[in-house]
Order: C-alpha cells, then structure tokens, then sequence
C-alpha cells in the first residue's frame, strides 16, 4: 500500500503519461543503476528503486498507476486483425456507430457519435493487457482472451457477456487412432498408463494459463504443457506434442487432422465480450457514461435481432375483447402486453371499426408458429417485418454492473 502511494505521488509529480509508464517498465529491467531509497522514484529520465523492491511489485504498481493518469478521453481497445475483427466492427456498424479509421495500417480511429471516444486498434492479447494496467478503459474481445491474459485480475469486469459472435470453445484434441483409439473422456485419457513423471502427457497449447489451471484442477499430474502460436492440430501427427488445447468452433479442424474431443475435455465456453477496467469505471464518471451507452445500444440491438414485428389485423367486437384473445390463446403477448389500435373502415358510407390491428414482436425461431396461432385467434393479413432495436427500461446488465462495482 506505501509503495503504491509514494509511487501514485511520484507519477503525478512527474507528471508521467500512460505511455512513458509503459517505458518506464521497461526501462526497468534493463537498469542497473539503483539507489538505496527506500521507495521507487522517478528522477529526471531515470527510473531508480530500492535493490529490496522486487520488479514484481515495481511493475504492478506501474500498472496499477497508469489509470491514474489523467486522461480526458474515453479509450476502447479493438481487435486490429483476426476473425474478432470484422465481426466487432459489424456489431459497433449494426448499433449505429461507425469506426472511422483514417487509413488500414492506422491503429487510432474515432465514432463520430461518439465524441470522447478513442479507438485503438490492438492485438486480442494486447487489448486485454491494455485493459489489465488502465492504458484502455474498455474493449471487445474473445472471453477466452480475458480468461487467459486476465488471469483472474479482479479489475476486469464483463459487462456484456454475449456479443453473438466469436461462438467456439476451449477444448482438449487427441488423436483418434493409435494408443487414443479407445480414450473417449478425460479419466480415460488421465488413467493411460504410458504417462509418468519422466515421460508426460505433451500438451501443446496458446492457452498456458486457462491450461495449467485446467489440468490441475482435474488432478491430471504429468501433463507437460508447450506453446505455439497456431496450426497446433498439426502437433501429434508430427509426433511434437500428444494432444492439444485449443478453440473448438465447427469441429471441422479437428476432424480433418484426424483429433476428437473427449468428454470432460472442455475447459470453456467463449463467444465476443464488452470488458472493462473496474477503476477506470469507478473513478471516472465518463467512462461509466461511455459503458453505459454502448450496453444500452448492444443489448437494444441485440435482443431486437432474434425477433420479428408481427401486426395483424384481428375481428373483434372491442379492444378488450382482442386483447382477452391475444393473451389466452396465443404464446404471444409483446413486451409489455399486445398494442391494439382499432381499424377504420366505411360502409355504406359510414365509418365503423370491425377490426383491430395488433402489434406484438415474436422470436424468430417462432414466428410460423404464431402466425398460425393468430390466425386460429381471429387473425387475418399478418404482416411480418424485421426488428432494429428494442430498447428497454434499464437493461439487467447496466443494474448488475453497478452491483459488481459496489461490491
Ligand atoms: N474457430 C473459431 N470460431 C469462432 N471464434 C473463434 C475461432 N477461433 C478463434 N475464435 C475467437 O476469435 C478470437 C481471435 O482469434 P484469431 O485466431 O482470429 O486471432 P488471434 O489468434 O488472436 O490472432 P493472431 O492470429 O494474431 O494470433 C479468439 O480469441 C476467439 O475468441
Ligand atoms: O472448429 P473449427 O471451426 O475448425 O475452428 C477451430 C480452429 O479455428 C482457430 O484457428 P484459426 O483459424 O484462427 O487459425 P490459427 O491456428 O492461425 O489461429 C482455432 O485455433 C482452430 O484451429
Ligand atoms: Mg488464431
């Protein structure tokens, strides 16, 4: 705690930006000149520290410090390339928010609807590091990617946790011939007799953290796990590595590489998540006002997906009478209930109201059955037309952020 306030101290004296923070950590390790202060200091260019301070501390307290820093933009990190990017980018377009990046190769961009907003553009890993030390206030990434480089930091905090993009999940791959012919579940695969301490079960994953944390949970006790940055499902036919931990979407790599999944080999579920820095949420009113609208435009825009407006008109002696309809013999009463509006029509020169237009919205998995169900109920011309956004009251994840941040 001391070393952190005398490091707060030092920063805002110096008046250190985020980015020469990010210098000085690594300015850092590479010193050797240290002076026999008591706490870490910054003087002139050079950063100095007591031998006693373990760079460990040194560089959490560094980052803890970056969010500190003042900042009157509001900055959200973006995956700059790979499969997230496009989808992340379609998701912002969709709610109304276009990213406007001068030219491709540039890493800063800016939505217009959006006035305090910075984007930058970062790798997955990166946009979660970003986030961990407070250079990023918020950003969308895989939650595969929060789970591994967030380590379970207690400054990170979900705020919308299903995007509706990026579906796959985190699974274990073995081989489907040879000594796996038969292993079809994780105690099979931990109970095969050809693993031992000299010579383990070879793992060969990007997720070292998720990883570790998987295998000793389940107990397994000689696995050895190594890295490598992609195609892995290469890895045991090379003979380099026995099985291997990695994104599952289709199932489609796995089989052309001859692996199968095993029960009990899945070790998450991920799909694209909004994420953000709890400090920078807590200590800055903006960044809670600039999370707060882009939940609220996600959320409208992404339950409004999965429905359809249906109006019909419906015969019907009152509006009460059709709506007594709609609620008792339909699965569809709308959001808060059907919207009922009478019909006018002319007869014989008089104007009467025989039927009663109703407006409900209806899931679209579900759209042919309530069309037959309206029609049973009185129902004729059903309209059918696509949802933009509904936009509720105030959305369930806005009330549960702010109990997170409380707690
Ligand atoms: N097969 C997949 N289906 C669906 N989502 C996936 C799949 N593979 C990866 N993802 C998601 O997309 C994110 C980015 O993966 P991608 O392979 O595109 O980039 P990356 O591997 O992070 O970048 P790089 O190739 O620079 O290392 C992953 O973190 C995961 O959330
Ligand atoms: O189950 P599937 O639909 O076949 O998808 C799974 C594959 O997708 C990802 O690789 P990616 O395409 O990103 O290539 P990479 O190895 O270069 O990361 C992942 O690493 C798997 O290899
Ligand atoms: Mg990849």
């Amino acid at each position: 705690m001391a070393m952190a306030s005398s490091c707060h101290q030092v920063m805002l004296q110096a008046g250190v930006a985020t980015t020469q923070l990010a210098l000085l950590s690594s300015s850092f390790h590479s010193t050797s000149s240290c002076s026999s202060s008591s706490s870490a200091s910054y003087l002139g260019s050079k950063l100095c520290c007591n031998k006693a301070s373990s760079s460990l501390l040194l560089r959490n307290c560094i980052r803890k410090m970056a969010s500190i820093v003042e900042r009157e933009t509001v900055r959200m990190a973006l995956p700059s390339k790979g499969r997230m990017a496009e989808d992340t980018l379609a998701l912002l377009q969709e709610c109304e928010l276009s990213v406007r990046k001068l030219n491709p190769r540039q890493y800063i961009a800016d939505i217009s609807e959006l006035k305090n907003v910075e984007v930058w553009f970062q790798r997955a890993s990166d946009v979660v590091r970003k986030l961990r030390s407070g250079d990023v206030d918020m950003g969308i990434v895989g939650y595969d990617m929060v789970r591994e480089y967030g380590e379970d930091d207690e400054d990170l905090i979900i705020i919308h946790d299903a995007l509706g993009f990026g579906e796959c999940h985190l699974g274990i791959g073995i081989p489907t011939y040879g000594i796996f012919e038969n292993i079809s579940s994780l105690s099979q695969l931990a109970a095969m007799p050809q693993w031992t301490e000299d010579r383990p079960l070879r793992v060969v994953t990007g997720y070292t953290y998720l990883g570790e944390k998987f295998f000793q949970e389940k107990g397994l006790k000689h696995v050895q796990l190594s890295t490598a940055d992609g195609a892995l499902e290469a890895a045991p036919a090379m003979g380099t590595a026995d099985a291997i931990l990695d994104l599952v979407s289709s199932g489609t790599t796995l089989r052309e590489n001859n692996l199968k999944e095993i029960n009990g080999g899945a070790v998450l579920s991920s799909q694209g998540v909004f994420v953000a820095n709890k400090r920078a949420l807590l200590e800055r009113k903006e960044v809670l006002d600039v999370a707060h609208e882009l939940l609220e435009r996600f959320e409208a825009h992404l339950t409004a997906q999965g429905q359809f407006t249906v109006v019909a008109n419906m015969r019907g002696s009152s509006a009460e009478e059709v709506a007594e309809r709609i609620l008792e013999h339909t699965d569809f009463p709308g959001l808060q209930g059907p919207t009922i509006s009478p019909v006018y029509t002319t007869k014989n020169g008089n104007i009467s109201v025989d039927y009663y237009a109703i407006v409900i919205c209806v899931p679209k998995p579900k759209l042919y059955h309530a069309v037959r169900q309206l029609r049973k109920a009185g129902g004729s011309g059903v309209l059918v037309s696509p949802l933009t956004y509904i936009f509720d009251e105030e959305t369930p994840r806005y009330r549960n952020l702010l109990a997170a941040l409380k707690s």
